[in-house]
Parts: C-alpha cells; structure tokens; sequence
C-alpha cells in the first residue's frame, strides 16, 4: 500500500491532538489514565483513582465538563464555533472538523473498546468507507465470502471502479486465506461471526498470517454483529475494528451511525483526514443518541443473548437446521468460545423450502420483518430477499447462501412470548408436523447438502 496522503501534510493533517494544544495558548496536553492524548474536550473516563472498572461500569460512567456539570453531555448543535482572535486556532471551529457532543462519544468508545482512538461516522458503511479510502489502485483485499450485502456491494465498486482486486475466499479456512495472501495484499477485512451465515473467522491467525505476508498489510474487522461487549479484534491482532453504531451499540433504531477504532495513532489521522475532508462524521444530535445507548449496552445484549440461547435451543429441539455460535452443534463453537465472551444475539435457520420460509416470516406477529439487528425488538427476516439482496442471485448460488434462510434477530421481549409467536408462525405455514407429542420440522423439498455449501463447517 502507498503512503497515505502521498503530499507533505497541509494544516488539515496536522494531528488534532496538536491542533487543541494550540488552540489552548499551548497549554499542556491532556493524557487521561489510559494515556489518551486527545482533544481536551468532555472527555469521559474512570473516576480517577486508579483502579480498573469492569466493562459495565465503564459504559456508564462519564466525565463531563461543561460549565453547568451537566449529567448528560449536551448536544453541542451548532455548525460553527467562534474564535477569539482573527488567526482562528479555537478548540473547534466546524462540526465537519470537530463536535464536543462527537468528541465525547469518541473519547467513551475508545475506551470501551480498548483503542487509543475511536471515531464515528454516519454509518456503519461509512465506516468501512472511511477504511477503504486508505487503498490504492492494484492494493489487494481479501475478504471472506459470506458477508454482509452492503459490504459486498461497495468492496464489487471498488474492484469494478477503483482498480482495487478483491479475493473473496472461506475465511473459515485459514489456509484459503493463506492462499491469496502476498505483498500485494493490504488489507483483510473480516466478520466473525459472519451475515448471515454465522461463520466463525480465526481472528489471531489470520491477522498474523496477512502481517507476514506484508507487514504493512491492515486486518480490518467487522465487529457488528458483537459490540465490544463481547470481542475486542484489536486484542486479537486486527489494526482496525469497525461497526454498524445502527445496532447494538445504539440499540433502538433510532439512529443511524458507523464507529472505527484503532491503537495506531498514525492511522487514526489517516481516517481522521478522510473523516473531515469528506464530511462524514457524525451528527451532534445522533452522537448524543448514541452515546445514550451505549450507557445501556450490557443490559440489552444480555437480555437478548439469553432469549437468542433459547430460541436457538427451541428450534434446534425441534428439528431446524440452525445457525448459532451458542449452541454446542455449531462447528466452530471452541474456536468462537476463544474470541468471544458470549454468542450474541443473531442466528439463522432453514426450513428447506423458500415457500414455507416466506409464510412464517409472514405469519410472525411479535416479531417484526425488518432488515438490521442490535434493536430492542425482535426482527425476522429473509436474507436473500432483503439484506443480501443486492448479492446477485448467480454470486449467492455460488458462495451458497441458502435461499430459504430465515435470520432472527432477538430483541429483550419475554422469551416465552416469542417462542409462543414463533410456534404458531412455523405451524401457520406447514413447516412442522404435529404429533400427539408435539411437533417436528416437516421434511420440505431438499434440505441443503452439506456439499452444496462453501465450506464443510455446516
Ligand atoms: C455486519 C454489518 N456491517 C456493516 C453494516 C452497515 O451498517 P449501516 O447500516 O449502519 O451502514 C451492516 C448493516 O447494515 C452489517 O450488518
Ligand atoms: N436496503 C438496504 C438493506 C440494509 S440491510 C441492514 C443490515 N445490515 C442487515 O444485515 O439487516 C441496503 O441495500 O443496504
């Protein structure tokens, strides 16, 4: 990969770290306990004291500074900020360059997700925007081959207009990946688990397989579909962690936004650069939204996590084909137990017959059909037909993406509520037969083969 940006940094470069020291007449940089040296602004962190906070009181405690104490960092909504003098210089002078109300949230992000520099945008695709400006044309890419559409759809852009050559291998197979890997390679970009296949990606081993192949290679991870709550990719070798803010991280669906996250501070004012030379950072109003979820990360992912555990359990019970790193039957369970600290809340499962797929999709009641996942509420969906849709039917027969498979994104409802719901729905459309000892899933057209499938994990 060439040096990123090929000229001699202009004033736009200059490390926003040492832009604030100057707007404080030079005062001395602010370091906090972890040894963030970052625009001195609301900057939350661990009462100081010295001691270590588990993960669910570092999500809610914060540290604010405006001149009122306010318990809630305010929304800082404004699109300019004065200066005290004609050669500018002030903390912040543009949102597009800076917010209090976004610096806040980043400074908090950093440090729930083990960084020394978070950042956030509008989108989760904005995010992994943000990542693939930092490629050249002829850079190589590997990527896996079940990911989520959206990935796929920008990642096909830019090898049709950008002259970038993407590799989209197993990436359940650290030898597959071995394979494309060279000193054209620069950049992996990987999810774990994936969407909405749930496969399981060895983080640790390819990570150190692409950093042999080129030592200037950046392993990107997709960190959607768990939250820092349960995988930190930068503890295991990854450069770079993103995700979707639209999911878990928020947890409502009442915002849309992307988080990236480094421990290299140079690429942290690569992405910086792009953040604030393209206007994509996030909005005031959504940062405080979104700082506002994340207070309450721990209890929702748990909720849904254990209603997902008994969903995954119920259908698994009765017959289903099902999806889900919880369950002892997943192929790679271990290998995920080593990265992770739960199996989150996504699963998927098939029925055999896209017809039947569609009527308990239709059927469900409490659960919404919805594409996105990490809301509260509990969403049912047909991958093929909308998440993955723009995957052309031709690539998804390829990289074997069932077409009848249904995903379930668990909300925090009464799980025996949503067994109920999801009972009646897979009765509704013929997916069971009912005995007089209850019912099992109906043999329905051809079930996948497991030689139809990209990989032989299921
Ligand atoms: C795994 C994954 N990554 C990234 C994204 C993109 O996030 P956003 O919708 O916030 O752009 C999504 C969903 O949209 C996703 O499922
Ligand atoms: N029409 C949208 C579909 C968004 S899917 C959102 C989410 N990542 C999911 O997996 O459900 C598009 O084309 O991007």
């Amino acid at each position: 990969m060439s040096d990123f940006p090929p000229e001699k940094p202009d004033h736009e470069l200059e490390p926003s770290s040492s832009r604030s020291a100057k707007a404080l007449g030079k005062a001395v940089a602010r370091f906090d306990l972890d040894g963030h040296d970052l625009p001195p602004s609301p900057a939350p962190s661990s009462p100081r004291n010295g001691k270590r906070y588990a993960l669910a009181t570092e999500l809610v405690y914060t540290e604010g500074s405006d001149q009122y104490n306010a318990s809630s960092t305010p929304i800082y909504q404004s699109a300019t900020f004065k200066q005290t003098s004609g050669g500018g210089g002030g903390e912040y002078d543009y949102t597009r360059s800076g917010n209090p109300t976004r610096t806040h949230l980043e400074r908090h992000l950093a440090k729930i997700m083990g960084a020394e520099r978070a950042l956030v945008v509008s989108s989760g695709m904005g995010a992994l925007d943000v990542i693939t400006r930092l490629l050249r044309p002829g850079d190589e890419v590997v990527t896996g081959d079940d990911l989520y559409g959206g990935t796929n759809r920008l990642l096909k852009y830019l090898a049709t207009n950008g002259d970038i050559i993407v590799h989209h291998v197993d990436t359940t197979k650290p030898e597959s990946v071995q394979r494309v890997l060279g000193p054209k390679t620069a950049m992996v970009l990987l999810e774990t688990p994936t969407n909405p296949l749930i496969k399981i990606v060895d983080i640790p081993a390819i990570a150190s397989a692409a950093h042999e192949a080129n030592p200037k290679a950046l392993v990107a991870v997709d960190n959607t579909m768990l939250s820092p709550l349960l995988q930190n990719p930068l503890e295991l070798g990854a450069d770079i962690v993103y995700e979707s803010g639209t999911k878990y991280l928020s947890g409502h669906h009442d915002l849309m936004a992307g988080v990236l996250a480094v421990n290299d501070s140079a690429i942290g004012e690569k992405l910086y650069f792009t953040i604030n030379a393209s206007g994509c950072g996030l909005a005031p109003f959504d940062s405080w939204l979104l700082m506002r979820g994340i207070k309450t990360l721990k209890v929702r992912m748990e909720q849904q996590q254990s209603n997902a555990q008994r969903i995954a359990e119920f259908l698994e019970a009765h017959g289903f084909k099902v999806r889900y790193p919880g369950l002892k039957s997943h192929p790679q369970y271990d290998l995920h137990n080593s990265m992770a600290r739960g199996a989150g809340a996504v699963l998927s499962f098939e029925t055999g017959s896209i017809q039947v797929s569609e009527r308990i999709v239709e059927a469900a009641k409490l659960w919404a059909i919805s594409v996105s996942f990490g809301c509260v509420n509990s969403l049912i969906s047909m991958p093929c037909r909308m998440s993955h849709a723009s995957i052309d039917a031709a690539t998804r027969k390829e990289r074997a993406l069932p077409e009848d498979i249904i995903r379930l994104c668990v909300g925090i409802e009464d799980v025996d509520d949503l067994i109920d719901d999801l009972s009646r729905a897979l009765v509704l459309a013929g997916a069971v037969n009912i005995t007089p000892g209850g019912f099992h899933a109906a043999d329905l057209g051809t079930p996948p083969k497991k030689d139809t499938l990209s990989n032989d994990v299921f």
